[in-house]
């Protein structure tokens, strides 16, 4: 059982896992190059600054994925800890760092799949792993003690275990993680000189996509060098893609009768193919997306309004996959979309107006319109709750 563990890089990544550590009980050393971030670490509840007295069960490598090799070799000879894990979001050029730099018995590469677009210790979160992957990377140099000991780690941040081999992982990540950053910065770029009332008309559609592109530049530069070759061949298969949907698009800027046809067979496959490419992804049960369904619910910007329209799904018992939440912000309004079973949509609109809630009934694809000023209005709700 691991008591004690060791955090060098206590940014997003190594404070998560050290307060999800220390909410568990383990005593947790904190370190840093920049000692702010370990300090406001600890502020956080992390665990407590400095190195420990004596070689502590397990020590988190949460540093940029080039300095690994280097931090483990260090950490190594100053005798910090009985097993190493690394979280670099790629794991090939570690492991041969590590290879040429450190000992690799005591060392172990892992990458949590979670994350956020933002850095830093103040940006953690104890929750930031739970039920997601975490992949493992052992070699045949890797102890069974280590490989235990971060299985351990795993455990206690409530995330679930995928080993596999580097060179697959990061192939996998090319594609799962590392192309949807290029391709969200390469949108987000777009945006840099938009007029403003293109500015204005940015919904969530548009935030979805973008979101990533906030991540820190130098890390995500250190992760594309380090996964270049894969990155670039998914992004090329996707050039083909853009092509096609570019000559498409343009045939259906014509007059031309049987160009606009073919062209509209181009963008009706594209599209299809993204329905289909989608439903692959898990949900975070590990199920594929089923056939969802979104309920819409309006409500008041103001503190408390999205808690208590989840209390009331809780109260309904039903269980919804995922919750966004659209801002307008010149109406003080938000509709928040809540992604429940097919089968659980009709009576949760109706119990939800019940309840004097403003549900946009009917509920499926993408919303038309601008929301209506918003408020849970008991007024202005269906004759069921007024009655
Ligand atoms: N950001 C994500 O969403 C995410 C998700 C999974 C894995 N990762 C991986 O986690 C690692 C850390 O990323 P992050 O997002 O937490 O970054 P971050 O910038 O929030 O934190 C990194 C911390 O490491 C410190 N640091 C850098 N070099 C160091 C060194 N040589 N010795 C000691 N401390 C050092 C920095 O001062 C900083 O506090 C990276 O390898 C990244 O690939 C990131
Ligand atoms: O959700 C995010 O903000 C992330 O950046 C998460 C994400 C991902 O692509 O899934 C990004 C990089 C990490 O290596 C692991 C997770």
């Amino acid at each position: 059982m691991i008591s004690t563990a060791a955090v060098v890089g206590t940014g997003l990544i190594g404070t998560s896992v050290a307060l999800a550590l220390a909410a568990k009980g383990v005593r947790v050393h904190l370190l840093d190059l920049d000692e702010s971030a370990a300090r406001t670490a600890a502020s956080l509840g992390a665990g407590t600054v400095g190195r420990p007295a004596a070689p502590v069960d397990i020590a988190l490598l949460a540093v940029p994925p080039g300095s690994v090799g280097e931090v483990l070799a260090v950490q190594q000879s100053k005798g910090l800890a009985h097993s190493y894990m690394d979280v670099a979001s790629v794991k090939s050029g570690p492991v041969g760092d590590v290879a040429a730099l450190g000992d690799p018995a005591s060392y172990i590469g892992g990458h949590p799949m979670a994350g956020r677009e933002l850095s830093g210790p103040l940006a953690a979160t104890a929750a930031l792993f739970e039920g997601r992957s975490w992949v493992l990377t052992p070699t045949p140099d890797t102890t069974t003690q280590t490989l235990n000991r971060a299985l351990e780690v795993i455990a206690l941040c409530g995330a679930v275990p995928v080993v596999m081999d580097g060179e697959a992982h990061d192939r996998a990540v090319a594609l799962v993680s590392h192309t949807p950053h290029v391709v969200a910065a390469l949108m987000a770029a777009r945006l840099q000189h938009m007029p403003d009332d293109a500015t204005r008309l940015a919904g969530q559609g548009l935030r979805d996509v973008i979101r990533i592109a906030g991540g820190d530049p130098n890390l995500w530069g250190d992760i594309l060098d380090a996964n270049a070759a894969a990155v670039a061949d998914v992004l090329a298969e996707l050039a083909d893609d853009l092509s096609v949907a570019v000559t498409a698009l343009r045939g259906l800027a014509t007059d031309s009768t049987d160009v606009r046809a073919e062209g509209m067979m181009h963008v009706a496959d594209l599209l299809s193919r993204g329905c289909e490419g989608r439903k692959r992804i898990p949900t975070k049960h590990g199920a594929p997306l089923r056939g969802g369904a979104l309920v819409r619910v309006l409500i008041g910007d103001q503190p408390g309004e999205l808690a208590s329209l989840l209390a009331t799904v809780a109260d309904l018992g039903i269980n919804v996959e995922e919750v966004t939440i659209d801002h307008s912000p010149e109406d003080r309004s938000g509709l928040v979309e809540l992604l429940v079973d097919t089968g659980s949509t009709v009576r949760m609109e109706q119990r939800l107006i019940e309840y004097g809630w403003r549900v946009q009934q009917g509920s499926a694809p993408a919303p038309q319109g601008r929301p209506a000023p918003a408020g849970r209005l008991l007024a202005e709700a269906a004759p069921a709750a007024t009655a």
